[in-house]
């Protein structure tokens, strides 16, 4: 797919196409040309003063013969500036502008009192004078133009092709974006686009492009006629191609859902995710109940295990005493024994005195059997007593047995209602195109709040048409609220998904306080990464590695901030896949690490901003999480990434601050979330090119935009009334972006060779 911006993406109604390069018309009835004419190609034009680029026509039926050019786009709300007098900016206005030469190559222009200037490379950041021959050369689109999900400005127009008919000749060919795509021929004598058969189809070159790696994907799918219908079906996407082939197994019966029926099984998963959190909260309720009961059992079994101590100590001193008064009783018999002897012996005692001692003989002989017959007495309670204790504890064990093998049945089937949801949630968040977006409203003491919260999630300023998103969050939600409506895309990259979570708004609004947050009070990424390492722990029979790394991607450089030379990285690309050679990763198995590892990056982030004479938030921060867990028992290797991405602030650079360094930054800003939208728009169109490697943030964050990821967008906005424009400007990409269609979320899940799933085979990774 070539990048050379040859075609301009104008509100929906509007489409811009090129001709080709080596000529072939791609006229049309119903494409009426503008000639924009090339100046080496000699001059055709209608209107003297169109802008001389390349050649362009317009897919609009309202364009009449000497129509300008300039008015039919402004109509349109976008403007070619072909050169500085085209448009007159006024005089205090800074105007940042992308310029996309006819060779492929984009650059960052400014306008500034009257002059354009280009910035040449991100390395030497020198703006230089804009060349008089460049207005020819290629097209100026401003940043009102390209706004993020507004226009998307720049991609080239791969959908252009031919065909070699073997009667025909060579035919022109162009893939149209309709409702879904459609691959049209032009019938050079009719002088009409004409739908094109399956078998012309087979060797036009758009198509053996996009059937190439579903070829090489499933070799034993011979058909091509099938493939290529079900590359039809699939909207010309060899991935969900390739997908829907496997997904159909080896019968290779193509089953794509009809758009109602997507909708009828949505509605009905819908139904089905509503009845079961019921469900889930009524069994949770259960469980909590039967947690509840179980633990004042075992609270009344310990009451009773103390009062067995206690009448097992009491048994056993009474039993002391009572072998204490036995021996005493015995001693004392002993005693009066002999002093019956004695006394007999004794006979010259005085007869009051033996009278007097034989009172006290028998009064305690009377004692003594008093006493017996309260230790039998004491005795019999006390087996009474321990008898019953034993009998209680009896039940008590076996009530707590039972009431354990009720709630290990819960939790079986909470654990399976969970894993149910979670099921559905993903099936749901699939067929919902797998991006979220969330609009939060920091708190601000200092202001008072000029947005409107409606009901459903909806929020608006000064009475105009509310915004919806999946969740606002108002000033009041609270850190923990935010990370629970994340919890559950998080989660699922430790089922092999590629999640990313990024905030985007105007500087000040909480993007840092909703991603990092206050140490006391931590923000979505250190709850992540809690909830990551939890969940990890909990699943026993998965070995999990965990790895971070940390970078941040300033005037179009990336920067490792884990290492301490802070050094510059490269991209490199590889199908769909991107590698960052050099990038450090850290090992992350508990939060202390997690804690050195963000505290590090801090501080280097500190160390670049002085460096560079910057302010963080003039640079876009990216964490990454990468977990890999392997089934002990499967051995199947499961790799999920979390990208977290705190980017830099999205307003819009004002005159006063346009000096120097801080133009170059809102230039590679501008940059950066420009292409961010583009990337949004080019994917909620279904475009077959999208345009990740416009920027550097992009480019890195291009697995977590394709297809194959799951998405969730915090936008956040500011409260105060200063910041209304900026606000409207940070919601309009928001529910841009929500349009987006990822597509079906894919988990990366390879089997590996026996041996290795029991470690064996150290390079099976
Ligand atoms: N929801 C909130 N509740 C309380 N304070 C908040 C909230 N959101 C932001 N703040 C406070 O507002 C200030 C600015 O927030 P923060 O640094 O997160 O903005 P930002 O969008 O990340 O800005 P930058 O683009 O400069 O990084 C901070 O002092 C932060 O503590």
């Amino acid at each position: 797919m070539g990048s050379s911006p040859s075609q301009i993406q104008l509100p929906d109604n509007v489409q811009i196409i090129s001709r080709s390069s080596d000529g072939s018309s791609s006229r049309s009835k119903g494409f009426k040309e503008v000639e924009i004419t090339s100046s080496d190609k000699g001059s055709t034009s209608q209107a003297s003063n169109r802008p001389k680029t390349s050649k362009w026509q317009s897919h609009l039926d309202e364009v009449t013969d000497g129509q300008d050019y300039n008015e039919i786009l402004a109509k349109h709300g976008v403007s070619l500036n072909e050169n500085s007098n085209a448009k007159d900016y006024p005089e205090d206005e800074l105007v940042m502008e992308t310029f996309y030469h006819n060779s492929g190559t984009s650059y960052s222009c400014i306008y500034q009192s009257g002059q354009r200037y280009y910035l040449d490379s991100w390395e030497t950041m020198d703006w230089q004078p804009f060349p008089n021959e460049w207005y020819e050369e290629g097209v100026l689109v401003t940043e009102q133009e390209q706004a993020p999900g507004q226009v998307a400005g720049g991609m080239g127009d791969d959908r252009e092709g031919s065909l070699d008919h073997p009667d025909r000749g060579k035919l022109s060919t162009y893939l149209f974006e309709e409702s879904r795509n459609v691959h049209y021929w032009y019938d050079d004598t009719s002088g009409t686009w004409i739908k094109m058969p399956l078998s012309w189809e087979l060797r036009s070159e758009i198509v053996s492009k996009l059937l190439n790696p579903v070829e090489e994907a499933v070799p034993e799918w011979k058909d091509k006629h099938d493939m290529l219908a079900a590359l039809r079906a699939s909207n010309y996407d060899p991935h969900d191609t390739i997908a829907t082939y496997m997904a159909a197994g080896e019968a290779g019966h193509i089953q794509a859902l009809k758009n109602d029926e997507d909708a009828k099984i949505l509605k009905e998963k819908e139904g089905k995710v509503i009845e079961l959190t019921t469900k889930f909260k009524k069994l949770k309720r259960r469980y909590d109940k039967q947690g509840q009961e179980l633990e004042e059992q075992k609270k009344e079994r310990k009451n009773a295990e103390d009062l067995i101590a206690q009448l097992r100590d009491r048994v056993s001193t009474l039993e002391a005493e009572r072998s204490s008064t036995i021996a005493q009783l015995e001693a004392f018999q002993q005693s009066s024994k002999g002093r019956r002897g004695s006394i007999k012996s004794e006979a010259g005692l005085h007869p009051d005195v033996a009278k007097a001692l034989k009172k006290v003989v028998t009064q305690l002989h009377k004692e003594h059997v008093e006493l017996r017959i309260e230790a039998v007495r004491n005795f019999q309670k006390m087996d009474e007593l321990i008898k019953q204790a034993r009998a209680g504890s009896t039940k008590l064990a076996l009530a707590n047995q039972g009431s354990s093998e009720e709630v290990d049945e819960l939790r079986d089937l909470y654990r399976r209602e969970c894993l149910q949801r979670k099921l559905l949630y993903n099936k749901l968040q699939e067929m919902r195109g797998n991006i979220r977006v969330f609009c939060r409203c920091r708190h601000d003491d200092n202001s008072l709040c000029c947005l409107d919260f409606g009901r459903d999630n909806e929020i608006s300023t000064g009475g105009k048409k509310p915004y919806s998103f999946d969740k606002v969050f108002e000033p009041t939600s609270k850190q923990e609220e935010v990370f629970e409506e994340a919890k559950p895309i998080i989660t699922s990259c430790i089922d092999g998904y590629n999640v990313c979570i990024i905030a985007y708004g105007q500087t000040g609004s909480g993007k840092t306080y909703t991603m990092m947050g206050p140490p006391e009070d931590p923000g979505v990424n250190v709850r992540s990464v809690k909830e990551l390492l939890n969940i990890c722990s909990e699943k026993t029979s998965v070995d999990f590695t965990l790895k971070a790394s940390m970078m941040e991607i300033y005037n179009e450089t990336v920067h490792d901030l884990l290492s301490d030379d802070l050094q510059q990285l490269e991209i490199r690309a590889k199908g769909n896949k991107i590698t960052i050679p050099g990038l450090s990763e850290m090992f992350v198995e508990s939060m202390e690490d997690i804690e050195h590892i963000m505290d590090l990056g801090d501080q280097n982030r500190s160390v670049a901003s002085t460096k560079m004479n910057s302010h963080s938030s003039r640079s876009h921060l990216i964490f990454t999480i990468t977990i890999e867990g392997r089934d002990k028992v499967s051995g199947s290797v499961t790799t999920g990434q979390l990208t977290l991405c705190d980017l830099a602030g999205s307003e819009r650079v004002s005159k006063t601050e346009a000096t120097g360094q801080r133009l170059i930054e809102a230039a590679a800003i501008n940059k950066s979330l420009t292409s961010l939208g583009q990337v949004f728009t080019a994917l909620r169109n279904g475009q077959l090119h999208i345009p990740y490697r416009n920027s550097k943030l992009t480019h890195v964050l291009q697995p977590c935009l394709g297809g194959d990821a799951k998405a969730c967008l915090f936008v956040t906005v500011s409260p105060a009334e200063r910041n209304l424009s900026e606000t409207n400007s940070t919601m309009t990409f928001g529910s841009n972006a929500r349009q987006v269609a990822l597509g079906e979320a894919k988990r990366n899940v390879k089997k590996v060779p026996a041996s290795s799933a029991w470690g064996l085979d150290s390079d099976s990774d």
